[in-house]
């Protein structure tokens, strides 16, 4: 439900809601004599929060690396769509894929301790910068047009994520809840079509998990950013996510919305035990 009209439009997919916007077909990704996906494919749709769940060593990140250009599979397609056309993501260096719309955060926080909230968030919008030095550093022109824009962006970012109290600290000095935070701002400011969250969850206590997850929903039901979404706990994958994709020793071995998924004999053989029955 969209209760707030934002100006500056933080998601820059140009697909309809409920259409593909990423789609993933037979990829296949060897390392030596380990097989980390086998013929994999996942279709995430336009406003929904899609999550990859599995074992460790299933093949995620892996998922997520070549979507976003840091492992070059050996096989498959993965494409990105926009209204008019797709583009084909397979080949492409990773900095050419987030200036097409995939925006990621990892696993570690990997943010600029010395610098403050806002300057890592401007740092998002770095790849977004086409002026070059000289003229930003004369103030004049299109680079200061460029520049408030910049900034009008990641206020944006600021207000949907409640920043504001931590706008000038450091990142270094920040709890750990809200440098993920920082974190997800930072990739939002990329303006991206797809976010990937690479276990934005992991190392949290219950209390800052459910701060976040509400957060990564903001995004998506606000925003309307379509998330991929590596998660282990289950809660919150069946709290928040859409669709579920679900691998094991580099397969897919179910997906489906949340509830199917979570009752599939399959999954709860490789993954959920028998705690989920
Ligand atoms: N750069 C690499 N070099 C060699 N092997 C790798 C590399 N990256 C991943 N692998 C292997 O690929 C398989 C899948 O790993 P991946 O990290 O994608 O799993 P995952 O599901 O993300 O696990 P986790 O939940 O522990 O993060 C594993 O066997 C892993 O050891």
């Amino acid at each position: 439900m969209i209760t707030r009209e934002y100006r500056f439009p933080l998601n820059s997919s140009t697909v309809p809601a409920g259409e593909p916007v990423l789609t993933v077909s037979d990829v296949g990704l060897r390392f030596g004599g380990v097989q980390a996906l086998d013929g994999v494919g996942l279709t995430v749709r336009q406003g929904q929060i899609h999550a990859v769940i599995g074992p460790n060593g299933a093949g995620k990140s892996s998922l997520l690396n070549c979507v976003s250009g840091l492992y070059r599979p050996q096989r498959g397609t993965i494409r990105l769509s926009r209204a008019d056309a797709a583009v084909d993501l397979v080949g492409r260096r990773p900095h050419e894929i987030a200036r097409l719309g995939l925006a990621r955060s990892f696993q570690n926080i990997e943010l600029f301790k010395h610098l403050t909230v806002l300057e890592n968030l401007m740092l998002g919008r770095h790849h977004r910068m086409s002026h070059a030095l000289l003229p930003a550093l004369v103030w004049f022109g299109p680079a200061r047009r460029q520049e408030i824009e910049h900034r009008a962006m990641v206020e944006e970012a600021i207000d949907l994520l409640e920043l504001q109290v931590v706008r000038h600290q450091p990142v270094g000095a920040l709890s750990y809840g809200y440098a993920k935070r920082v974190e997800l701002g930072r990739a939002l400011c990329m303006q991206p079509a797809v976010l990937l969250l690479d276990e934005p969850m992991a190392g949290m206590n219950a209390e800052e998990k459910e701060s976040l997850a509400r957060y990564v929903l903001d995004v998506n039901e606000l925003a309307g950013v379509s998330v991929v979404l590596i998660e282990h706990d289950m809660d919150v994958v069946m709290d928040i996510s859409h669709a579920v994709t679900v691998l094991d020793f580099g397969r897919l071995i179910a997906e489906g919305p949340p509830a199917q998924v979570r009752s599939d004999p399959a999954v709860i053989n490789a993954y959920l035990g028998e705690a989920a029955r």
